[in-house]
């Protein structure tokens, strides 16, 4: 979804000018109250795409239109790896059972794929590189432009795919993961045909330029809280620069990519240009990340995960991108306007079941304000609806994984254990017996904790925020800076200055004033300290996937 306001400013609504990259269906508009009503407006865009096209895709997509049919009415679905173009079972024949969290049966398999699969697709890849990256740029930004179109033709079907693969409520994945996905393909479009170097001149005796060259099989390693919106967050810049890739996204959300692969293929897409291979992390993900013929490895996921890629990685002086964990601060002066800040609060808080890094997930609240927001924070959440992740009015879904839920409950205990008190929610909801085996948690909120005990240090990547008071600027930031991360922060303040000095001063890659997620994709995107190395986005997505080459010419 682009925001109209800034279409406004920066093209007008002309549907043929280029993306502008400007995301806001997180930040407010549609007015943040309405993501937790979630009344299934459909999505404003404007449809860039002409009836005969639309009819032949109808035509073209049966097959996968009944695949899609199958996953939302309960079929067994094994998903296959997509290497040259094909659909192929991994080669040691061996899948994993795939989990709904909303209810915790077995719904289908994935393969469990080795380093042959991976291997398959890295020569797959190759092979296709030299076309591939010879391909006008005109020509592939038109393709992903159609991989954009086709995605969002299918909006509905992928983002109950996207639910039930993840948990998150159907009405997020349709107004925030599958558009953002197309968003990526279109936005990435623009951003090649539109991408120049310069030239310098030096005093009349020589001219530098510089051409930017694709860096050949891109790695691409993804998560499982916003499966589609971060895989295609690589995918796509990968792809328009001229680099084939192979794609290992989580385990346990393998769904969507496999639905994009036939988007893909219908779209032209040439066999080997972008190669999906599904499996773990140890077996498949540490497969691509050690093969010698990956330069490039762009990794979103777990700060432990990131060490070890950084290891296995080290041999090859291979390009990483790194983007990771999060412990976000929130900080609330106590001149905000609280009528704008708490529904705000509320998505920054529980989001996606609280499983997205840019959660704010340490809120710090000024003494004077401290008691007062607490009294109008706590009945909103508390009337937050946990549960059928299907259903439209609900506001938070299923955790990933019986195993997370674990760890969160763990964080929960440990919280009591450090001396704070459960102010609201650690308790599972009561729900229809048909959602017994899923993986559900109330949202929580922790109070009375010392900013160095592990509750508030610690990534719990859940529902569970922990709100401590503050008493001065000097006080919260060194709070807000007291931890090993550094992805985001957010400042609530009508002093502008205070909002300048402690953006300023705060040890984060991403900072929000008076807003949170507000996403402009030209942007730089990553974290600072054990947050990840290296920033994606607009010119710091293609400066990544290329290699830059100075040619000097002496007059
Ligand atoms: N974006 C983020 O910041 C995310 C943070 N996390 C954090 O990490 C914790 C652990 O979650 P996990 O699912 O275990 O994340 P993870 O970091 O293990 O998984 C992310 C991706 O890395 C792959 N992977 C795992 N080990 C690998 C290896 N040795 N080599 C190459 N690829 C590998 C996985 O298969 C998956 O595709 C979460 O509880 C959360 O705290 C998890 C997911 C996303
Ligand atoms: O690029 C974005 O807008 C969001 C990125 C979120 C993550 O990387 C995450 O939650 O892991």
């Amino acid at each position: 979804m682009v925001s109209r306001r800034y279409l406004g400013d920066l093209g007008g609504e002309d549907p043929q000018s280029p993306p502008t990259g400007v995301e806001n269906y997180l930040s407010g508009s549609p007015p943040a109250e309405d993501l937790f009503r979630f009344d299934n407006t459909p999505a404003r865009r404007d449809r860039r795409r002409v009836g005969p096209e639309r009819r032949r895709e109808g035509a073209d997509s049966d097959a996968a239109h009944r695949r899609e049919q199958g996953i939302h009415m309960g079929q067994h679905i094994q998903i296959q790896n997509f290497i040259d173009g094909a659909m192929v079972p991994p080669c040691n024949g061996n899948y994993m059972d795939n989990i709904e969290p909303a209810t915790g049966r077995v719904y289908g398999q994935v393969p469990d794929s080795d380093a042959h699969d991976i291997g398959a697709a890295v020569t797959a890849a190759q092979r296709a590189f030299p076309a591939w990256s010879a391909t006008p740029v005109e020509q592939r930004a038109r393709l992903l432009e159609r991989v954009a179109d086709l995605l969002e033709s299918r909006l509905e079907a992928f983002a109950k795919a996207e639910s039930r693969d993840q948990g998150k409520p159907v009405a997020l994945a349709k107004m925030v993961d599958i558009p953002r996905a197309v968003s990526n393909f279109r936005y990435f479009a623009g951003a090649i045909r539109h991408h120049e170097e310069s030239a310098t001149h030096m005093d009349g005796k020589a001219l530098n330029y510089t051409v930017r060259k694709p860096v050949g099989v891109a790695g691409l390693i993804s998560p499982w809280n916003l499966p589609l919106y971060l895989l295609t967050w690589k995918i796509a810049p990968a792809l328009a620069t001229g680099n084939t890739c192979v794609a290992k996204p989580s385990e346990m959300t393998s769904m969507t990519a496999w639905l994009l692969a036939e988007v893909l293929q219908e779209a032209g897409i040439p066999p080997g240009v972008c190669n999906l291979v599904f499996g773990t992390g140890p077996k498949a993900g540490a497969a691509l990340v050690g093969h010698p013929e990956v330069p490039l490895i762009s990794f979103t996921g777990g700060t432990e995960t990131a060490r070890r890629i950084i290891r296995d990685s080290a041999d090859g002086f291979k390009k990483l991108s790194l983007e990771l964990g999060g412990k976000n601060a929130y900080i609330v002066y106590a001149d905000a306007d609280l009528d704008q800040c708490l529904p705000t609060t509320l998505r920054a808080a529980f989001t996606n079941q609280g499983e997205v890094c840019l959660c704010g997930s340490r809120l710090f609240v000024e003494r004077p304000i401290y008691e007062r927001f607490l009294e109008r924070f706590t009945p909103m959440v508390e009337a937050m609806v946990v549960g059928d992740p299907t259903q439209p009015e609900t506001n938070m879904g299923a955790l990933i994984s019986q195993a997370h839920l674990k760890k969160v409950r763990g964080y929960i205990a440990l919280a009591r254990e450090e001396g704070g008190t459960v102010h609201c929610g650690g308790t599972r909801p009561d729900l229809p017996s048909h959602l017994d085996g899923g993986y559900y948690l109330r949202p929580t909120i922790v109070t009375g904790l010392t900013p160095t005990c592990r509750v508030m240090q610690e990534e719990i990547f859940g529902p569970v925020v922990t709100i401590t008071p503050f008493d001065s600027e000097e006080e919260v930031i060194a709070f807000a800076n007291g931890t090993r991360y550094g992805l985001s922060a957010t400042i609530w303040t009508r002093d502008v200055s205070r909002a300048h000095r402690t953006a300023h001063a705060m040890d984060a890659g991403i900072i929000w004033v008076n807003t949170w997620m507000l996403r402009d994709l030209r942007t730089p995107f990553g974290g600072m300290k054990a947050s990840g190395v290296g920033r994606e986005g607009g010119a710091h997505s293609i400066d990544f996937y290329t290699e830059s080459q100075n040619v000097c010419i002496q007059f």
